[in-house]
């Protein structure tokens, strides 16, 4: 779905060659650090910037060559830019026109994200940032699209919004559909997510089934010395990634990582599996470079 996707803003890669798809029947989570390159994905997925170079493809087609492509892929980038001025129904009914749909849509629609009669009669510019969400959910999935491309979506939703959520994308998908939601918070995207596609400025870091990424084998290891310890973990043919929590994560054994360490004089002073943490962890060590660079 999107190929090599590259976006340069002057000197600064914004989005850089970066390769994923979305499969049918999935939610996938883009998750990254704020200015990492996740909405400049998503605008060049929906034509609204021009990629520098690559392809970002939907059910084989570039958005602006799908005809009504509300029908095809419901998009919500910026809850808050919907028009202030407009009621909820108001909004949803100007586009079930303009896509073509029966009316009766919008109130299947006003009922399914869960707004009253009343709030749905009250302009957009009194709505909280939840409520603008839920309209903004309810206008991308009014053409019953078979794709959903939805920018922090979670943002401004309470917990139970989120368990909401959730059980709105996963009948979305498990009636075939492809959902792609952004988050820079790895919570939200954990409880929603069936796929992750993590990116740091601008480059992919990591991609897999939640379980995948959860389970890589990895080992925490901290010592005296990590400039030494890493050197000697590199001349092995290791990769050690810097931790977020101080030490570093290298993707081997701790057996391994011990050996090496014993061989080379170098005493450590915590050495353990990484699962422990989770997939928190995991976002942490591949992001925590990118977000050390990005404060110097
Ligand atoms: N129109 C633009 N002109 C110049 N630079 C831009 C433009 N749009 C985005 N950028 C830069 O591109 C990088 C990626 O931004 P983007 O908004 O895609 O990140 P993001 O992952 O969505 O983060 P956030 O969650 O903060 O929106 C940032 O460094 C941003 O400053």
């Amino acid at each position: 779905m999107v190929d090599g996707l590259t976006k340069v803003y002057g000197e600064h890669r914004a989005v850089d060659d970066v390769t994923f798809s979305v499969e049918p029947g999935r939610v996938t989570g883009f998750l990254g650090p704020n200015g990492a390159g996740k909405s400049t994905t998503l605008r060049m997925l929906c034509a609204l910037t021009r990629p520098t170079s690559g392809s970002a493809l939907l059910l084989g087609r570039r958005y602006e060559d799908i005809p009504n492509p509300g029908r095809t892929v419901g998009v919500l980038l910026d809850a808050s830019a919907q028009h202030p001025g407009r009621t909820g129904r108001e909004s949803l009914t100007l586009s079930a026109l303009a896509m073509g749909l029966d009316r009766r849509r919008v109130e299947e629609m006003l009922e399914l994200v869960g707004l009253t009669p009343a709030e749905a009669r009250r302009r957009v510019g009194a709505y909280s940032l939840g409520m603008r969400q839920r309209l903004g959910i309810a206008n991308a999935l009014l053409g019953s699209p078979r794709i959903l491309l939805l920018d922090e979506p979670a943002n401004g939703l309470d917990p139970a919004g989120i368990r909401w959520m959730r059980t709105l994308l996963s009948d979305f998908t498990s009636a075939g559909g492809a959902a792609l939601l952004s988050s820079h918070l790895l919570r939200e995207v954990e409880v929603i997510a069936d796929d992750l596609v993590v990116i740091g400025r601008g480059r992919i870091v990591a991609t897999g089934s939640k379980e995948e990424l959860l389970a890589t084998a990895g080992t925490v290891v901290r010592s005296d010395d990590d400039r030494a310890l890493e050197q000697a973990l590199r001349a092995q043919g290791l990769e050690p990634v810097p931790s977020a929590r101080g030490g570093m994560v290298v993707e081997a054994q701790p057996v391994e990582v011990g050996r090496v360490a014993a061989a080379h004089r170098i005493p450590l002073s915590e050495l353990r599996p990484s699962e422990s943490g989770g997939l928190e962890e995991r976002f942490l060590e591949l992001t925590a470079a990118d977000a050390r660079e990005g404060v110097s």
